[in-house]
């Protein structure tokens, strides 16, 4: 299978040119103009689009078991999705239940995702703590590719990390060239606060948003950003949601601290009045975590991406139907926490950011793609238009448009939280591995072709702190 992708304009990270682009075997041959290439090439027109590395979502969770109940994209159509919108590879999570060995969950989320479309890989969860746990980070980078792992701060009584945990793990990933990452939330904060808004009978889905705070959010992300600091590692700081996580980032970063920030879709373009809906479906399909913002917080997220604060974007993709948000119908805090988003992230960012002057289409590809893939080490096998790169392309169509709607994604999913945004800006091919799986709103998709990513340590930036921490370590005053 060859396919050459001629007359676009080739659009990464870095630059912009005009270039014709040859796909064979799986990988980019060939960039430049007038390729000589066999007869029995695909071609694909892509005069007037802009031919761009295929998304990388860095936070998904598909088929997730949470909350009483199960995701409702498994990974094959949450993959298949995110191709329809322009994503090509995914990092989703394995997330053990407190007490489960990490390797026994990364097996069961290992076997779940057989059946992806796209590329995939993890970030794995610690949600608890003990000498087994510390062994099997040591197995996972060493022997399965994993670089990164998860810290839920929130989620008390269920899947949250405390401090001892968060040290402990943080330790740990310094040993092994691992990046943490965290959800930034105060659990504790959370937890009562959602009792004081039951015991108040704010029971609806107006509480969620009431339970936690930004300032619930800025604690914890300052908090993480600290102990990150004390344990000399890097740290990831996933759905900054609020100005105040977004400052603690800021603060860090300027003092030189190696701090990185996601972003959501969602929170870029949704705000806190959707919970004060009176339709119980309407306002419960928004309910996630951290919840959406009043407004004032997406121009300050705007900035963070702009000025090199936030780094990625991402869908935190975890949705579930309205007969499964129902379950908290009379308390909101069983409302399974979770909206969906892969297949149109990319569309609402060009159409937000590039086409309303937030972003320069370099920019885009930076923080929807190549940023992603360069902090977890994924680097320029994805998220680059290079020779030797994985065909993971998207021919972008700038004058194309589709109006977002759940009668019409492929997500599955029975709501869609951009409903009705006509967007400008959309796919009009996808290639997978050089498979063409998205042709003019045709999905061609094929269950199992994903293949699992093993991702090394990112030594660089570990051997670099290390110096550092060499220079600063305390000695002992001899008396
Ligand atoms: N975000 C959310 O509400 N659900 C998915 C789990 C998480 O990322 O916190
Ligand atoms: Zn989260
Ligand atoms: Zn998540």
């Amino acid at each position: 299978m060859s396919v050459l992708i001629k007359g676009g304009t080739v659009v990464t990270a870095d630059l912009s040119f005009r270039a014709d682009v040859y796909c064979e075997d799986g990988r980019i041959a060939a960039i430049g103009e007038d390729l000589a290439v066999p007869a029995t090439a695909e071609v694909i027109d892509a005069a007037g689009q802009y031919v761009m590395p295929g998304g990388i979502d860095p936070h998904t969770h598909m088929q997730f078991p949470f909350m009483g109940t199960v995701a409702s994209d498994d990974f094959y159509t949450g993959t298949a999705a995110a191709l329809a919108g322009g994503t090509t590879s995914i990092i989703d999570f394995v997330i053990p239940k407190p007490g489960q060995r990490l390797m026994e969950a990364y097996e069961q989320w290992r076997e779940w995702a057989e059946k992806a479309a796209a590329d995939y890989t993890f970030h794995v969860a610690i949600t608890w703590w003990d000498d087994s746990v510390r062994e099997d980070m040591g197995t996972l980078v060493r022997d399965h590719g994993v670089n990164s792992f998860k810290h839920f701060m929130a989620y008390k009584n269920a899947i949250m990390a405390d401090d001892e945990t968060l040290v402990k793990s943080f330790r740990r990933s310094v040993e092994l060239g691992a990046m943490p990452t965290v959800h930034a939330e105060n659990g504790e904060l959370v937890y009562q606060l959602q009792q004081e808004m039951l015991d108040k009978g704010i029971t609806g889905p107006e509480a969620h948003p009431l339970s936690r705070p930004p300032l619930v959010e800025g604690e914890a992300a300052n908090r993480a950003i600290q102990v990150a600091r004390a344990m000399n590692v890097p740290i990831y700081l996933v759905h900054v949601s609020c100005k105040e996580s977004l400052d603690a980032i800021t603060r860090a970063r300027t003092s030189g601290q190696r701090v990185y920030g996601e972003v959501l879709a969602g929170h870029l373009t949704i705000d806190d009045s959707v919970y004060r809906s009176k339709d119980f479906d309407f306002a419960a399909a928004h309910v996630m975590s951290p919840p959406f913002r009043p407004k004032a917080h997406q121009e300050a997220l705007w900035h963070g991406l702009q000025g090199g604060n936030l780094q990625t974007t991402a869908t935190d993709h975890c949705c579930f139907c309205t007969d499964q948000k129902a379950a908290g119908r009379d308390d909101f805090t069983k409302i399974p926490n979770g909206t969906a988003g892969v297949e149109d992230r990319l569309a609402i960012l060009w159409d937000e950011g590039v086409n309303k002057g937030r972003l320069t289409p370099n920019e885009f590809v930076a923080v929807t793609s190549t940023n992603t893939a360069k902090l977890f080490n994924l680097y320029p096998r994805k998220g680059s238009i290079s020779v030797g790169a994985d065909a993971d392309i998207v021919v972008w169509d700038p004058q194309g448009s589709r109006i977002i709607s759940a009668a019409t994604h492929h997500m599955n999913v029975d709501f869609n939280i951009f409903e009705g945004r006509t967007v400008t800006g959309i796919p009009s091919h996808t290639l997978s591995r050089g498979r063409i799986v998205w042709c003019n709103g045709e999905l061609r998709a094929e269950r199992g072709a994903g293949r699992y990513l093993h991702r090394p340590p990112f030594a660089p930036v570990f051997e670099a702190m290390a110096k550092q921490g060499a220079l600063q370590e305390p000695q002992p005053v001899e008396r």
